[in-house]
């Protein structure tokens, strides 16, 4: 009987759950138990209902073009809840100088396909336009001049558009995403599709117009995919697969030793139990978040410790809700949200971008009600992380109105504040490298494996993707 742990319950460790079970009712010879320190599964993936909002805590939905979520949904039973996005009233607006500008239609992040589109728009200057239409005649040379090394994000959009594009949309499109700055991320593990783009066409806007060609008349999917009644549902039908007694609540990893062929883990025990519990198991997959990750390896190996990103963005959200009757009385721009460039510290806490829920998917609020999510990221965030819910739901009020205008009160009984420091890894230059060495280290401690956000990818596909892989690898051959 293979004994494996999984230390941490969010989607990745509920994921390698939910695979190794499957093969244990098939009848592998497999003894799976997971450990989640707190007193919930889930991780940020968190949604609460209520008075007919469906409200998300972490995540609203993930990058359709991703296949593995939707595949796992599906596989759950969940097909008749999957929804689109609101795609054909789809907009995201830039805030400059004050006033929310769209990005015009038809634009991959900063990449336009179609130079035509540009015209008009309140958000670039002609030397930005200009930039734009000699990326695509610069071509060819910028396909013979590929980096050899990783760069930055900013060193590569500054390569193809210049330094305003890079500043009013690079920046802020990038900080919605990576929630980083873009002159240390990484844009070989941040931008893959670009970077190869690059590889093949030197110009983003040839290589999309290209794609474009061979799409034909095919529709585009939606941007985003989410549940009808939430992530949380996700959630939800993973635990209902997976028998309770093997989901251990309140139970935290304190280390991980080698005892011969095994791995002997100890967790904290329950209050009652005036101790911590030890067990052996034969693999142990850390689906943790990465400082916890990087404390249970450290004394494994300092070097794979090292390896592990060690810078993470914050996020404080506040969702929130307007009544029919209160909504009546303001209304707002039509599209998806916005992302406000981060400007250097004014010393009051700075929004980095705004979300219009009830606007982006169907059915999020009862008809006529209004749901604006807005986060905090950065400094500002861990400035207003530790006050009470009360003070950022007034602080993000009150900048929600600079921007949009005289707003009513909102429903404070409906307002939902939620605090994730640190949860965001940043894929620094040279990303893909050192994870390349931690594979190595990985492999030489044997009967270990690293899931979660740090490593091969943020949203929920990738982490869905990355466990499956992962605990399938483990299921004995019989
Ligand atoms: C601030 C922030 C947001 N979302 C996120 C942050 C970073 C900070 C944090 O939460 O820790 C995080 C995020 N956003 C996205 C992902 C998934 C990435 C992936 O699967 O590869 C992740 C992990 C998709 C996205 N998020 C966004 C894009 C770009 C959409 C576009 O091109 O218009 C993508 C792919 C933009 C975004 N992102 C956000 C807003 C308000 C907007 C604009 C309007 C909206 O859609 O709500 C919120």
């Amino acid at each position: 009987m293979k004994r494996i742990a999984i230390v941490g319950g969010g989607i990745a460790g509920l994921t390698a759950a939910y695979e190794l079970e499957l093969a244990r009712k098939r009848g592998a010879e497999i003894d799976w138990h997971l450990y989640e320190a707190g007193d919930r599964l889930g991780g940020i993936v968190e949604t609460t209902q209520s008075q007919g909002f469906v409200l998300e805590g972490g995540p609203d939905g993930w990058v359709s073009e991703k296949p593995w979520a939707r595949e796992l949904a599906l596989e759950l039973g969940l097909g008749s809840e999957l929804i689109s996005s609101n795609d054909a009233t789809r907009k995201t607006y830039i805030l400059i100088d004050g006033k929310l500008q769209p990005m015009p239609d038809g634009m991959r992040m900063m990449v336009p396909e179609d130079l035509s589109t540009l015209e008009g728009s309140p958000l670039f200057s002609d030397t930005a336009r200009k930039a734009y239409a000699a990326e695509l005649e610069r071509a060819s040379e910028l396909r013979a001049k590929t980096p050899e090394q990783d760069e930055s994000v900013a060193s590569f959009i500054l390569r193809h558009f210049g330094e305003e594009v890079l500043t009013k949309i690079g920046a802020p499109l990038l900080s919605g995403v990576f929630g980083g700055d873009v002159k240390t991320l990484s844009v070989r593990a941040v931008m893959p599709n670009f970077v190869s783009m690059e590889r093949e066409y030197g110009s983003l806007i040839a290589a999309l117009q290209a794609k474009a060609k061979t799409r034909g008349s095919r529709p585009v999917p939606s941007l985003f995919t989410t549940l009808r009644n939430g992530l949380g549902t996700l959630i939800d039908a993973l635990v209902a697969q997976l028998p309770p007694e093997r989901l251990n609540l309140s139970r935290s990893a304190l280390s991980i030793k080698r005892q011969g062929k095994r791995w002997l883990l100890r967790t904290s025990a329950f209050a009652t139990e005036g101790r911590t519990s030890k067990k052996h198991f034969h693999h142990v997959l850390f689906a943790t978040p990465i400082d916890a990750t990087r404390a249970l390896l450290a004394p494994l190996d300092a070097e794979a410790a090292a390896l592990i990103p060690t810078d993470a963005s914050s996020a404080v959200l506040a969702a929130l809700c307007w009544p029919a009757a209160a909504a009546s009385t303001f209304s707002i721009l039509q599209g998806f949200g916005f992302l406000v460039p981060q400007a250097h510290s004014t010393g009051e806490p700075q929004l980095l971008a705004g979300t219009f829920v009830d606007q982006k998917f169907p059915d999020r609020a009862p008809a006529g009600a209004r749901v604006i999510r807005v986060f905090f990221g950065g400094p500002s965030a861990d400035t207003l992380s530790p006050q009470s819910d009360e003070t950022i739901a007034a602080a993000a009020f009150a900048q929600l109105a600079k921007i949009l205008g005289p707003l009513p009160a909102s429903d404070a009984a409906l307002t939902t504040v939620r605090r994730w420091p640190r949860s965001l890894p940043q894929y620094e230059v040279g990303h893909l490298e050192r994870m390349v060495q931690l594979d190595q280290h990985i492999a030489k401690l044997g009967d270990l494996t690293l899931l979660g956000n740090g490593y091969r990818g943020v949203g929920l596909p990738d982490l869905i993707r990355d466990a499956r892989a992962a605990a399938r690898e483990l299921i004995p051959t019989a």
